[in-house]
């Protein structure tokens, strides 16, 4: 039948094939130990530090983003969407703020970290004109989604996440974003199905190197590398 058959999504088979990746960058021991409310305080403040300086440095990225999106988008709404993230990145950094006092975490003069340095280079790396917008836009879902995924695994059922970090666990593991994190698959989805097969493997590629970057970003926080 003409036009009855409907392909598989590109993220969706992504996430098939690199499966063992995307659950070690989804349920990884540190936010596990969120989960079951074992999580060394020191572990997350370390954490809220270093993702304090992660998000500084995921600001000009989607901004960058932003430009791409208004050069090369075939949709408008695609840049409703980002700029749904910008939003959402201007209230992160007030909430960093706001909890790194409660925490009693300093963030003037926090030392990034070796993993840290090296995700922040990658994204100043995907700011380049040279890099196409459906990259970008891929490489920005899937950043979003491992938090999104993370965190809303620490508020699932069966968790024993304690109180005082529930309110982490909910700004990424929130429906709210969880939408907005599907939209952007949506967006990205659209934009792969559209290309043609060196842009695809690049930006699987890119997808693979953000959950690698997510991963090691975790095992920092645990102050294992
Ligand atoms: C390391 C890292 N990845 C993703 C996000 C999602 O915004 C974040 N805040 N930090």
């Amino acid at each position: 039948m003409e036009g009855a058959k409907k392909d598989i999504p590109m993220i969706k088979k992504w996430l098939n094939q690199h499966h063992q990746l995307y659950t070690a960058a989804t349920r990884h021991p540190f936010t596990l130990s969120i989960r079951d409310g074992s999580v060394q305080l020191s572990a997350f403040k370390r954490w809220l530090g270093q993702d304090y300086i992660f998000v500084r440095a995921f600001v000009p990225f989607v901004a960058s983003l932003l430009l791409k999106a208004w050069k090369e988008s075939d949709d408008d709404s695609d840049i409703e969407v980002i700029l749904g993230g910008v939003a959402a990145l201007n209230d992160e950094i007030s909430w960093f703020k706001r909890e790194a006092s409660k925490w009693n975490v300093s963030l003037s003069n926090i030392v990034p970290q070796k993993a840290n340095l090296e995700y922040c280079r990658f994204l100043e790396s995907l700011m380049s004109d040279d890099v196409e917008y459906t990259i970008a836009v891929t490489a920005f879902w899937a950043i979003e989604a491992v938090y999104q995924e993370s965190y809303a695994h620490c508020l699932a059922d069966g968790s024993k996440t304690s109180e005082e970090l529930k309110e982490t666990c909910q700004r990424w593991g929130n429906d709210d974003f969880g939408r907005y994190c599907g939209s952007l698959q949506d967006i990205a989805n659209r934009r792969l199905e559209k290309s043609p097969e060196d842009i695809i493997s690049k930006a699987e590629a890119i997808v693979i190197r953000v959950l690698e970057y997510e991963v090691e970003f975790w095992s920092m926080s645990r102050g294992e590398n």
